[in-house]
């Protein structure tokens, strides 16, 4: 079965994880009061307070999300509210969005063959969109024909990939899903998808054994027979 459609995974996957824990999460967790404090009347944003008040009852929403944060929870309202923070940061500049050297050729040439490219990530959908928009390549938003995030469904649930392959309009089977964590492939390949994990030494990514393993975009062409770019890896 020829692979379709490509569904990434960002951290650890296209970009590295030092750059979320370390660049992202600080700057969401410095701007938080400021941006509480400016935005936190907006309807949008007191939508997001209520729904941290429900899911952390008894506490204040800052609170909460400032714990979610220290331990790094992948809980929907929290990665919402990043993005919104994170908007500031891209749209100034002072953010632009990591990739690792050997992903944006691989995107193109996978794009200019007809594969259908997606993001599945827990970074809010809006976050996506910055990152690829603002990225150290450019921007590769054009090359991307969907987005989900956790409000699509948990990414270790096998329900959430089926739905993403409804989106996409494609049978599983000729879907790839590339992330570093095995329990996410193994939820994709038991919705029928085809999984890879991305296992990058710089991230220190613990090999598995459940599915096949690729340090590189262009490993996984080859792996699964998609084209290789015509661009040397940059950065
Ligand atoms: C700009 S995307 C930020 C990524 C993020 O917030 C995150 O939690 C990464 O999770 P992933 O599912 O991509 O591993
Ligand atoms: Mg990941």
């Amino acid at each position: 079965m020829p692979v379709r459609a490509v569904v990434c995974d960002i951290e650890g996957t296209t970009s590295a994880i030092a750059f979320v824990k370390e660049t992202l999460f600080p700057f969401a967790e410095q701007a938080l009061d400021g941006f509480l404090a400016e935005h936190g009347g907006e309807p949008e944003v007191v939508a997001i307070l209520d729904e941290t008040c429900a899911l952390a009852p008894g506490q204040e929403p800052a609170e909460a999300l400032r714990g979610w944060m220290a331990r790094d929870e992948k809980v929907t309202p929290l990665k919402a509210l990043q993005g919104m923070i994170w908007r500031q940061g891209f749209e100034s500049g002072a953010l632009r969005g990591h990739l690792w050297p050997d992903v944006a050729g691989c995107l193109r040439a996978w794009a200019a063959a007809g594969i259908a490219l997606r993001i599945y990530s827990s970074g809010s959908v809006e976050a996506q969109r910055l990152l690829f928009g603002h990225s150290e390549a450019g921007d590769l938003t054009p090359l991307l024909s969907g987005f989900d995030d956790t409000r699509t469904g948990p990414k270790r649930e096998a329900a959430s990939y089926a739905a993403i392959a409804q989106a996409a309009g494609l049978p599983s089977a000729e879907m790839l899903f590339l992330s570093d964590v095995v329990e996410e492939l193994d939820a994709a390949a038991a919705a029928g998808m085809k999984a890879c994990q991305l296992v990058r030494p710089a991230d220190g990514t613990v090999a598995g054994t459940r599915h096949p393993t690729c340090a590189t975009f262009p490993e996984v062409a080859v792996r699964f027979g998609l084209p290789a770019p015509d661009e040397p890896p940059t950065g």
